[in-house]
């Protein structure tokens, strides 16, 4: 294998450090950092996600509570237990866990989180500011795999980079921050892989990173030589493992760098959301003074 495997590990352990020290600090200041996550109904990707999210909590001293509610809430029930959350005082950050069930209509309920406890950054007013190159609260997956890529070591600057899937959470974000770092960016999607096309756009990539859900769908042998590559997925397989959206083993023999599933992206994603959650009780800490969104 060519390529070396850019783990999560080193990364999350960085940001882990980092966040327990600033929790030691706002306690001084006597805020509390505080996550709760809803969860409605049942989905096993988010058991794996809540169950990170609680260990990685303890480790760093944020107070860490899983709501779990019915499946058949309606969407006004779930509006009013999230407004609930945004006034209560003690909790600094909301993540709200999907997929939701169906008669629940996403974007609503997920625009209902006040944007400065919106720790995975899906409001308007924060992906607003990665758009406009303000970052605050930066959806925690996007920022995994742009932060990875950084840590390679690698300029971004004017570099081919090739996001596949355009997911409001994931693609759209992440490609988004490679262009505020200068990537020369194409997002291929759905309606690039219905034209065939998918495999000429990887075959520039220098950046890639894919956030699909379809195990093995980029092949090996797209990659181009020396690339970085970033895989998002998890999917599940018969046999109880779980694999990514890329051909790991033979993309490995071209790439320079990729990201193994487990142990990639997904755990960058966790420890980014304890620093987001530290960056939005530092917001709160500061909007009590003057109230002006600041980017
Ligand atoms: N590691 C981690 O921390 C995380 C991992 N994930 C995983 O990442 C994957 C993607 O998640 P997420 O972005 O939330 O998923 P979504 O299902 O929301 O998005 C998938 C995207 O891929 C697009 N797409 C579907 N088929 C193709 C294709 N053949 N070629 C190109 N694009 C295609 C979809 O387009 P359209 O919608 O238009 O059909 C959509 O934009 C999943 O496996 C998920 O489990 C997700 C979050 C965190
Ligand atoms: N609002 C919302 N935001 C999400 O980001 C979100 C979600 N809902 N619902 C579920 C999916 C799934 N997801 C994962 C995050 C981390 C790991 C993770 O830590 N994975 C480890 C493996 C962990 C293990 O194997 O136990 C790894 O890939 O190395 C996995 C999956 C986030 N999601």
């Amino acid at each position: 294998m060519a390529a070396q495997l850019l783990l999560g590990k080193p990364l999350a352990e960085k940001i882990k450090a980092e966040v327990s020290q600033e929790v030691v600090d706002l306690k001084a200041k006597g805020v509390s950092p505080s996550l709760v996550a809803v969860q409605v109904g049942q989905n096993d990707a988010s058991r794996v996600y809540t169950n990170a999210q609680r260990k990685v909590a303890e480790a760093t001293g944020i107070k860490y509570e899983l709501q779990e509610l019915s499946a058949d809430l309606t969407q006004d029930q779930l509006l009013e237990h999230i407004a609930g959350l945004n006034n209560d005082p003690n909790v600094t950050g909301i993540i709200l866990q999907m997929p939701l069930p169906p008669q629940i209509d996403p974007k609503v309920v997920q625009w209902s989180i006040a944007y400065e406890k919106d720790v995975e950054g899906i409001t308007p007013t924060n992906m607003g500011l990665v758009t406009f190159g303000k970052p605050r609260l930066v959806p925690c997956t996007a920022l995994g795999a742009f932060e990875l890529a950084k840590s390679t070591g690698v300029d971004i600057y004017g570099k081919e980079v090739v996001v596949v899937g355009h997911s409001d959470i994931v693609g759209k974000p992440a490609a988004l921050l490679f262009l505020n770092a200068f990537g020369t960016v194409t997002i291929s999607h759905i309606a690039t892989g219905q034209r065939g096309l998918s495999e000429y756009h990887v075959r520039r990539a220098e950046i890639l990173v894919v956030a699909v859900g379809v195990p093995h769908l980029i092949k090996g042998d797209w990659i181009k030589e020396g690339a970085i590559v970033i895989d998002i997925g998890i999917n599940a397989t018969k046999d109880g493992k779980i694999i990514g959206d890329v051909e790991t083993e033979v993309a490995a023999e071209k790439a320079a760098w990729i990201t193994p599933v487990p142990g990639g992206a997904g755990t960058a994603t966790t420890a980014i959301l304890m620093k987001n959650t530290i960056e939005a009780a530092k917001w709160q800490l500061e909007k009590k003074g003057s109230g002006i969104i600041t980017g």
